[in-house]
């Protein structure tokens, strides 16, 4: 027997008893994503039967601004619990909306990243006009603070609002008028079968300084997969089909977050790549509020050490005085 079939043997033991539970999120989102994982999982083990446990999040169950709120981890915290408490096999999340400043809970690991979508924030507007046609005061519907900083660099003309709710309630309310403009994910839009409403894809890396550019938020378009470090089986389940290049990125952006001790109203970029001759690329970017001021650094690091990248990034954004940004943005 190959090893791929003694795993997936292994798996169908593991849940004889039941289908594989897999947490997810409510959202179309969430679940377009889960169902990308759904597929990984079913391709080691074909036919395998699974169930989605539909969880609702703090950041779901509270439409106000999440900032008011505060405390962490509002994306994944209920799916944490259940997993722990063994009533999900594993768990599905957006890595952007996994906290990177606290511990992930004791006993559980990210065993899998499937590869990367587009990093791109884009702009969607009902009638096609770019953002550089959008007047002084329209109304630009965000709640990220690193997509606010960023646009507030560019055009502090335009008045950012808050928006909360999926990704399709937010292109309803835009529809209504309620916004002349919204800033989204591109991979957000592509898993929903939406990319026919991206209006303008928004550079990631600064060219001429007049475009506006929008760094990516660390862990960007990487579907992640949480298990318990003890069940041996679902870890390597989940391991096997982890996407390599993906996970050295993902370390990468972690460690400069986790090292940054950034906290969820900090405006804080990172975005890790692979270049053509094998070496990983890192920047990294902190914020004021409004993007007035902001801080960059670049580094280059080896393939085989992403950890030490996202430290180096992270000291070299700290000594150009980070920390003064990240503490004055906590309130
Ligand atoms: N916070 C919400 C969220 N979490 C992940 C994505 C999109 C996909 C991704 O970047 O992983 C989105 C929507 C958005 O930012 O527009």
């Amino acid at each position: 027997m190959t090893t791929t079939m003694i795993q997936a043997q292994a798996v169908s033991d593991r849940v004889a008893d039941g289908p594989l539970r897999i947490g997810t999120r409510t959202t179309p989102l969430a679940l377009a994503q889960t169902r990308r994982v759904v597929d990984a999982i079913q391709a080691r083990v074909p036919g395998l039967p699974v169930e989605l446990v539909k969880i609702r999040t703090t950041a779901d169950l509270w439409s106000g601004d999440l900032a008011r709120i505060g405390g962490k981890s509002n994306f994944t915290k209920e799916i944490d619990h259940a997993l722990v408490r063994g009533q999900v096999d594993l768990a599905v999340h957006s890595l952007k909306d996994v906290p990177g400043d606290v511990p992930l809970p004791a006993g559980t690991a990210l065993a899998a990243y499937l590869e990367r979508g587009d990093v791109h924030d884009v702009v969607v507007t009902r009638d096609g006009r770019p953002l550089a046609d959008l007047p002084a005061g329209a109304k630009v519907g965000s709640s990220s603070v690193r997509r606010r900083a960023q646009i507030g660099l560019f055009r502090p003309d335009l008045v950012v609002e808050r928006v909360r709710g999926g990704v399709d309630r937010r292109l309803e309310k835009l529809d209504a008028g309620e916004y002349d403009a919204l800033l989204l994910a591109r991979a957000g839009l592509e898993r929903l079968g939406l990319a026919d409403r991206v209006t303008e894809v928004l550079p990631t890396v600064w060219s001429d300084g007049a475009t506006p550019a929008i760094v990516p938020a660390v862990g960007a378009a990487i579907i992640a997969v949480q298990v318990r470090t003890a069940d041996a089986v679902i870890t390597e389940l989940a391991e096997s089909f982890s996407h390599e290049p993906t996970a050295i990125c993902a370390t990468a952006e972690r460690a400069l977050l986790h090292a940054l001790r950034g906290h969820c109203n900090s405006p804080i970029a990172g975005h890790c790549h692979i270049t053509p001759d094998r070496q990983l690329s890192l920047v990294g970017m902190v914020f004021s509020r409004d993007g007035s001021q902001w801080v960059h650094a670049h580094r280059w690091g080896a393939l085989d050490d992403p950890a030490s990248l996202g430290v180096a990034v992270a000291g070299d954004l700290l000594h150009q005085g980070a920390r003064r940004l990240i503490e004055a943005t906590r309130k």
